[in-house]
């Protein structure tokens, strides 16, 4: 970016200076701009912030802290018309090597949670972490999350994935959940809403934030058999998936009845690299950076597995992981 094109940039901000905004450094690319209630920052990293550690930058980049800051992040794109995208702990996205055009805004920093032991509800904020909240029902005997320790997402990003693990979901559990709208209306969805299934809701693909979510779960149990199945549930994990190198998961959704991973082994893929990008060789299903990966090598395996299994199995293995800005053709 140019010293006159940061300008331009700020200029573009200060249309809705407050009396308490300033930019600060807007000779390099880390121009920030501080407004009353949220910042918005430019050209920022968003490898340092998704599981993978790859890509580039978003154009801007927003991490409001509470709901007004959030609205007035939502306000501020359509005000100049910028493409949204929502971030949340970024362990299911793939972030192209070009970056992100628009306004990134990260909801991890929305932070809030209500145990009611009156009725076994769990209220929370889009941006708290789902496995510490598998940790904190555990320790209160609560059971219901046991299922979600190990997948390092937000609640956020659980709600629009159907997040789910040993045969349990959000799906299964969610009461309801606060969703925000473009033009700036909330509004209380419920599951039925959502056309859950397996990996997936309507909010895939929507422009609707979750700001937070209600989960029924079920208090009242010994605290230690509740945090004993959680361990067991992390050290299942432990032993059959990589959380050794940078990954986002699963890389696809399992065709049933077949699984993804038994298909790509089968198909002799495992340890196959490009770049640094690698099929585990623990899980054939997860991709992971071995140090140094471009956004398009894993790109670039991606699209290998899908060619190959087809191929061989001919079934096409569509990805569970969402792949956000331009990829070079492989
Ligand atoms: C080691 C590892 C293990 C994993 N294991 C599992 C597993 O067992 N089961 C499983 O289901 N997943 C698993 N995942 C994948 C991932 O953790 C889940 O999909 C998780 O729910 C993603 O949450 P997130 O907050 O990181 O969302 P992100 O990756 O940031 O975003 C995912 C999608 O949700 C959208 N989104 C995020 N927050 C919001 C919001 N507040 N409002 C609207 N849209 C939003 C994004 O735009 C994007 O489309 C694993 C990932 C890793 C790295
Ligand atoms: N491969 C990859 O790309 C990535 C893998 N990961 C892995 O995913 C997993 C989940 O990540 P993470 O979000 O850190 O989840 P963890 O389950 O490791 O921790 C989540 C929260 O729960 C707390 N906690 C952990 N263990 C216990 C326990 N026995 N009792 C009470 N509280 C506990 C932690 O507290 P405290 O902080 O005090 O420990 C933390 O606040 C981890 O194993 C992590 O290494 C995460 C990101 C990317
Ligand atoms: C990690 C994710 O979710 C995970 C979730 O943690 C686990 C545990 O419940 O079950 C699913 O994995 P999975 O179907 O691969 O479960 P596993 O039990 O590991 O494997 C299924 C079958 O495939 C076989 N398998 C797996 C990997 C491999 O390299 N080779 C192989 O043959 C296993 O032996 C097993 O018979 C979810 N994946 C999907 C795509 O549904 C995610 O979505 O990101």
């Amino acid at each position: 970016m140019t010293i006159s094109q940061a300008a331009k940039n700020v200029c573009k901000v200060s249309t809705l200076a407050t009396s308490k905004q300033e930019t600060v450094n807007s000779i390099d690319k880390k121009v920030y701009i501080i407004g009353s209630d949220f910042a918005i920052k430019s050209q920022a990293s968003l490898a340092a912030v998704t599981s993978y550690r790859v890509g580039g930058p978003a154009e801007w980049y927003a991490a409001p802290r509470n709901l007004a800051a959030l609205e007035a992040s939502v306000k501020y794109a359509k005000e100049h018309d910028l493409t949204v995208t929502i971030l949340g702990a970024g362990s299911n996205l793939l972030v192209s090597d070009r970056g992100i055009s628009g306004l990134v805004i990260a909801t991890r920093h929305l932070r809030h949670s209500h145990f009611d032991p009156q009725t076994g509800r769990l209220t929370v904020a889009a941006g708290e972490s789902i496995p510490s909240l598998a940790w904190q029902a555990a320790d209160l005997g609560w059971e219901g999350l046991e299922w979600a320790v190990g997948i390092p997402g937000t609640v956020g990003g659980a709600v629009v994935m159907n997040a789910g693990a040993h045969s349990s979901c959000v799906a299964n559990m969610l009461v309801s959940a606060e969703v925000l709208s473009p033009d700036g209306t909330l509004e209380i969805v419920t599951p039925d809403q959502l056309g859950y299934a397996y990996r997936t809701s309507l909010l895939q693909g929507s422009d609707r934030i979750v700001t937070q979510a209600t989960f029924q779960l079920k208090p009242g149990a010994d605290p230690a058999l509740v945090v004993a199945a959680t361990k067991q549930h992390k050290q299942h994990r432990l032993t059959t998936q990589p959380y050794n190198f940078p990954s986002c998961g699963s890389v696809f959704r399992n065709p049933k009845p077949h699984s993804a991973g038994w298909l790509i082994e089968q198909t002799g893929l495992k340890g196959y690299q490009i770049g640094g990008a690698q099929v585990a060789q623990l899980h054939a299903n997860f991709i992971v950076n071995r140090g140094g990966a471009k956004a398009n090598d894993i790109f670039g395996l991606i699209r290998h597995i899908q060619q190959r299994v087809q191929d061989r199995w001919s079934i096409l293995l569509e990805p569970e992981v969402k792949m956000i800005g331009d990829f070079q053709p492989v």
